[in-house]
């Protein structure tokens, strides 16, 4: 039974899942967060905004518990783990009060998991990426036994602490690491299909964690570097060309690792663009001036090359570009 449920990360997507789930009778819901967001969360609630059935703004409002001690909220059924990658060490630290042995991690982010690689990958197989977790803490505090993985179909913002909207997207597919087609999975599709989440189960979560990748990994750096929202950039023909290169490295490397992906990228550029024009959540990012998520996005599908002798000089363009933006900006560590 999936009752008791924190969201770790109050930020646009947790705030969205959060607010859905609050909305369930029967489920105690809670959310770590900190600073002004946790005051905002105490003082008044999780609010969510989302279109209404006749697209004016409608917002819902819902209790939560909130602490920035997670040994305040005890013991959970399921965590869903909502940060942004580099918050992800942190997290690791500090999570261990919320879990028992049956709890279940929901890892609810974009990019490369931690565990990505076990269990799975073909001659990479077992490989710790440096790029996502050096020193393996955060293998180390979130056990992988614990884990399933999520891909987010959606979009999402904060308006302000503690106020979340939802713009477009309410896809949510889950899946074992290990492809296994388990009970917990089942039990936590159901969970969130009563919340109204279009939630789907895989049998090879990695590779929808790849496919979702393939426009991350371009379009968020991309419009992070340029400032551009998704719309200028896909329909600048150079611009596109040039995500279309570093997709195909990518797909390359899904190829060998036992992901290939059926699709080329300007199939991929089209359904992108389906969306309308929005800001990826790494420009939201640039604009907060949060740390960027380049490592899980953009280095991690360059260590996966490197490990399997590929050369990427697309990728690592847009890598080494990325990244020094980012480090002008202090959004990313220093060299
Ligand atoms: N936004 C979107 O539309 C989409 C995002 N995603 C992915 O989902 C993941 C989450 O993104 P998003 O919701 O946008 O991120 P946000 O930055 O909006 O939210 C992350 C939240 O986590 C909190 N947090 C970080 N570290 C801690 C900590 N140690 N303790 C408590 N709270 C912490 C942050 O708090 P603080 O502000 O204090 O740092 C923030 O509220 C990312 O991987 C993103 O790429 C996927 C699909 C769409
Ligand atoms: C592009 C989008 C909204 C797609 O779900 C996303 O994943 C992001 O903003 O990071």
């Amino acid at each position: 039974m999936l009752r008791k449920i924190c969201i770790y990360g109050a930020g646009a997507v947790g705030g969205w899942l959060g607010a859905r789930l609050a909305a369930q009778p029967g489920l105690s819901v809670s959310v770590v967060a900190r600073g002004a967001r946790l005051q905002a969360l105490r003082a008044e609630g999780l609010r969510l905004v989302e279109t209404g059935a006749h697209g004016t703004p409608q917002e819902s409002r819902h209790v939560v518990r909130a602490s920035d001690e997670p040994a305040l909220l005890g013991v959970q059924d399921l965590v869903v783990v909502v940060v942004k990658a580099p918050a992800l060490v942190e997290v690791a630290a500090h999570v261990a009060p919320l879990l028992a042995p049956h709890t279940v991690v929901l890892t609810a982010m974009n990019g490369v998991p931690w565990w990505f690689l076990q269990g799975f990958g073909g001659p990479v197989a077992g490989r710790r990426l440096q790029s996502v977790d050096p020193d393996g803490a955060i293998e180390r505090g979130i056990p992988l036994a614990r884990v399933l993985g999520c891909v987010v179909h959606a979009s999402c913002s904060v308006q302000a602490d503690g106020v979340v909207r939802h713009h477009f997207g309410n896809e949510l597919i889950l899946g074992e690491p290990s492809g296994a087609d388990t009970e917990r999975v089942r039990a936590l599709q159901a969970l969130l299909q009563q919340a109204g989440l279009a939630a789907t189960r895989s049998a090879s979560i990695q590779k929808d964690i790849w496919y979702k990748l393939w426009g991350n990994m371009t379009m968020n750096p991309i419009c992070a570097l340029t400032g551009a929202s998704s719309s200028p950039v896909l329909s600048d023909p150079l611009v596109r060309d040039f995500a279309s290169r570093v997709m195909l490295e990518a797909r390359e490397i899904g190829q060998r690792i036992g992901v290939p992906l059926s699709e080329s990228p300007e199939d991929r550029h089209r359904v992108t663009q389906a969306l309308g024009d929005f800001s990826p959540s790494m420009l939201q990012d640039v604009r907060a001036g949060k740390a960027l998520e380049i490592d899980a996005l953009l280095a991690s599908v360059r260590e996966i090359g490197q490990l399997l002798g590929l050369q990427t000089p697309f990728t690592d363009a847009l890598l080494g570009l990325a990244r020094l933006h980012a480090r002008q900006l202090g959004l990313y560590p220093p060299a």
